[in-house]
This record gives structure tokens, C-alpha cells and sequence, in this order.
């Protein structure tokens, strides 16, 4: 297994050069004129520059790997390939970094009881053909708590949807993934709440984003809820999108991988860095292999701070400006538990809470440690230092 990943890796197209992208949020799609920067270097690089560099990288390689609707179908996931990912997946994506990480990625999930009563994994609104021509088809995932979903976690969807229309990509999906009740979070309503509000949020907001409530639905074989690593999310949805809807239709109509990209704000990625937040092996598959938009979050973190000690998976990140906001789900909270209106909530999930009685009280201390007294991050939960970042 490591010695096949190992190939995938360097099977895969060197850097082309494209370096941390930072443009600015207000600028329309057309507009170049934003000014990037490199994390690793002082030197700046025009967004239209690094657009160049993908465009063409993409370009050069669309040819030798994009492949027929017939041949995805007719050919089983290689089984040989880590979690159905074949050797040459992104060979139409942006460029990958040029120190290329060397942990061993973990093993995908194991199959949970199957099939849920009711689960589908969603796609009603995941594009399944591309508009633009020489554009690597990008998915979008949003895992969170999200309790509740606040304002900012919908625009952190815009936002990097408006920064991606200036790269080689084009957004055909979005997903919001719920954690589970695991997740050692004692802020937490229970997932059907948390996915209720989501919903509202979606509908609310006009948001193309869809829930896969996944997460939240899977239980070991005993029928317990189990926790679920951000990487191992998505190895499952890069293999439901790719390899058992059989990726996205390109303007040739030929097939290729969609892209899956995590989406997070800054102060995430600063605990990105913390070996006790996340297994090395977990960040190599989620920054070295899938790549991740960091939206800034200037009110709990700098972003140099975050991003610096990724800075060996530079080429894969791409960090999206916001604006001065302090939103969060923890001030949402304690405004209604002050019996203030929450202003940074859509209306209807305010109006949710209210109807369900939600977040009335305070909650009890995040836990920080497993049933036995001691951290553990293979455990259900990561949560210790996750809560400190505050
Ligand atoms: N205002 C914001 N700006 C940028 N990113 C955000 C913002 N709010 C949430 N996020 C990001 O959304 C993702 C999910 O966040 P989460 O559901 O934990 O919300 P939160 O506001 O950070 O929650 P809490 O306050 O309960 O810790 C994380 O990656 C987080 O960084
Ligand atoms: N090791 C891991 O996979 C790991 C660690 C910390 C947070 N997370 C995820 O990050 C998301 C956001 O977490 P917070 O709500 O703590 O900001 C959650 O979906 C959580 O599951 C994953």
C-alpha cells in the first residue's frame, strides 16, 4: 500500500510553480489586478500569473489523462489504489507542491453498517458538466460543527467560490459535513438539530451547498455513533463523487476527477500544525494530497501564523481574504443565552433555536481527555487542543 501511494505521489506532475494565492474578496471574477503573495518567500506573484501557471500545467496534462464515461464504468475502482484513487488523479488539477510530504496516508474508513435507512450520498446539486473549457472541476467541503451555522460559515462559500472563478478551477459542488455528536465538543446539539439548521441556513441564504450528514449517521458495529477524521471524510466523498458517480463531464465530454478541497477558516489551520490535533498522516493526505482553501479569520488568528508551519504544502493551499468579522458559533451562543437576538444567524436558524429551546444554558466543559484519563487522537475525539486555539 505505502509503496503504491508512494507512486501515486511521484507519478504526480511536479510543481509548476503556483505559489500560496492571497486576492482580494471584493474583486470581481474578471478583475486580475489583486495582489498575491507567497507564503514561503517575501516575493509577491500576480493571481493572474499563478492563474497562467495552472491554466497552462492544466492544459498540458488534460489530454494524457482524461478518459471516457464507458472506461470509468466498465472498469472497476483499481483496487490497488489507495481508497479507489487512481496513480494519476489530479493529473488535470493544479500544480502539487514541489516537497512532496512523506507520511503514509491512513487507510479510508472502514465500511460502516450500510445501508443506512434513508441515506443517500447527496449530489442533486453538484454540476455534473463543466462550463468552461481547461478548468479542473473543483468540490468543496466544509467540515464543522456547526452549532450553529452562523452567517460566515455560508459566506466562507461564497467567498472562496468568487477567489476559485480567478484560478484553473470551477466550483461544481459544495458540501457541508456535520461532525458527529462524538466529537468531543460540549457545545454540540444533537446532529439532527445541527443538520436541521443547516438546511435552513442553505435555504436561507440562496447556498448551492449541500449536506452529506454521513458523518453524523456512522455507528460501529455494536450501533454506536463513531467519530470521524477530516481526512477520512474525504477519501469517502473524493471516492462517492469520483469513482461511484464517475467524476465530472468536460466540455469534450470526456470524464474527469473532480478535485475535492477541504474549506476552512484560518484558525483551523493553525491547529493544523499540532500533532496532537492531527495525526502527520492524516495532514500529508488532507494539505499534500487533497488541498485545502483557508478562508482568513483575522479575529481569532493571523493567517501567517496558520499558515507558515504548512508552508511545505503551500502549493496545494490556497488562502481566501475575508473580511473583519468576529462571527462564531460561540458568539452566537452566549448571545442566546443572554436572551440577546443573534444577529449573525440567518433568521430561520435563529428562529429554530428559539422554537427548540437550544443553547439556553451553558455547556459543560469541552472534554479533554478519552474514558481511561488520557488524550487520544485515534479516539472519538480530537478535541484538547482544538479548544485552546480560543
Ligand atoms: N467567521 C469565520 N471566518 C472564517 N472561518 C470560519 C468562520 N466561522 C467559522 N469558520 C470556519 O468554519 C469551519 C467550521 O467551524 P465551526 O462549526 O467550528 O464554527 P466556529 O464558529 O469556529 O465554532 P465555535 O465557535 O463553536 O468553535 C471551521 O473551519 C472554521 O474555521
Ligand atoms: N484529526 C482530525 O481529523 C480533526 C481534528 C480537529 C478538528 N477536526 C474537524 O474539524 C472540524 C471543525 O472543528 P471545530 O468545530 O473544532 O473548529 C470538525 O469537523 C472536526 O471533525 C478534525
Amino acid at each position: 500500500m505505502e509503496l503504491l501511494h508512494n507512486k501515486r505521489r511521484l507519478s504526480s506532475p511536479s510543481s509548476a510553480g503556483a505559489d500560496l494565492a492571497l486576492a482580494s474578496p471584493s474583486s470581481s471574477s474578471s478583475s486580475s489586478s489583486s495582489i498575491s503573495t507567497s507564503l514561503s518567500s517575501p516575493r509577491s506573484v500576480s493571481v493572474s500569473l499563478v492563474n497562467q501557471q495552472i491554466q497552462n500545467h492544466n492544459h498540458n496534462h488534460n489530454h494524457n489523462y482524461t478518459h471516457t464515461h464507458n472506461k470509468i464504468h466498465n472498469h472497476p475502482p483499481n483496487p490497488t489504489t489507495m481508497g479507489g484513487i487512481a496513480a494519476d488523479v489530479f493529473a488535470s488539477s493544479p500544480p502539487r507542491p514541489t516537497n512532496l510530504p512523506t507520511g503514509t496516508p491512513t487507510p479510508p474508513p472502514e465500511p460502516m453498517s450500510e445501508p443506512y435507512h434513508g441515506y443517500s450520498f447527496p449530489h442533486n446539486r453538484l454540476k455534473r458538466r463543466l462550463t468552461h473549457p481547461n478548468k479542473t472541476p473543483l468540490v468543496l467541503v466544509s467540515c464543522g460543527s456547526f452549532s450553529p451555522p452562523t452567517s460566515l460559515h455560508m459566506s466562507m462559500f461564497s467567498v472562496a467560490e468568487s477567489y476559485a472563478e480567478r484560478t484553473g478551477f470551477e466550483l461544481v459542488g459544495s458540501y457541508m459535513s456535520p461532525c458527529s455528536d462524538t466529537y468531543g465538543k460540549s457545545s454540540l446539539v444533537p446532529a439532527h438539530h445541527r443538520i436541521n439548521m443547516c438546511r435552513l441556513a442553505i435555504e436561507q441564504t440562496n447556498s448551492n451547498a449541500m449536506i452529506d450528514d454521513w458523518e453524523t449517521l456512522r455507528r460501529d458495529e455494536a450501533g454506536r455513533p463513531v467519530y470521524t477524521r477530516t481526512a477520512d471524510v474525504l477519501k469517502r466523498l473524493d471516492e462517492q463523487l469520483n469513482d461511484v458517480l464517475g467524476g465530472i463531464q468536460t466540455l469534450d465530454g470526456t470524464f474527469v476527477r473532480a478535485r475535492v478541497m477541504l474549506l476552512i477558516g484560518a484558525d483551523l489551520a493553525l491547529t493544523m500544525s499540532d500533532p496532537k490535533v492531527w495525526a502527520p498522516a492524516d495532514i500529508d493526505v488532507l494539505l499534500g494530497y487533497y488541498g485545502a482553501f483557508i478562508v482568513e479569520r483575522p479575529a481569532l488568528c493571523a493567517t501567517q501564523d496558520a499558515i507558515q508551519p504548512l508552508k511545505k504544502y503551500h502549493g496545494n493551499i490556497m488562502v481566501v481574504p475575508s473580511f473583519q468579522n468576529d462571527v462564531s458559533s460561540t458568539k452566537a451562543r452566549a448571545q442566546i443565552r443572554n436572551g440577546e437576538v443573534a444577529q449573525d444567524l440567518p433568521r430561520s436558524v435563529y428562529d429554530y433555536i428559539k422554537l427548540h429551546h437550544l443553547y439556553g444554558s451553558a455547556p459543560p466543559k469541552d472534554r479533554h481527555v478519552d474514558k481511561n484519563g488520557k488524550p487520544d487522537l485515534e479516539m472519538v475525539s480530537p478535541r484538547l487542543p482544538v479548544a485552546s486555539h480560543r
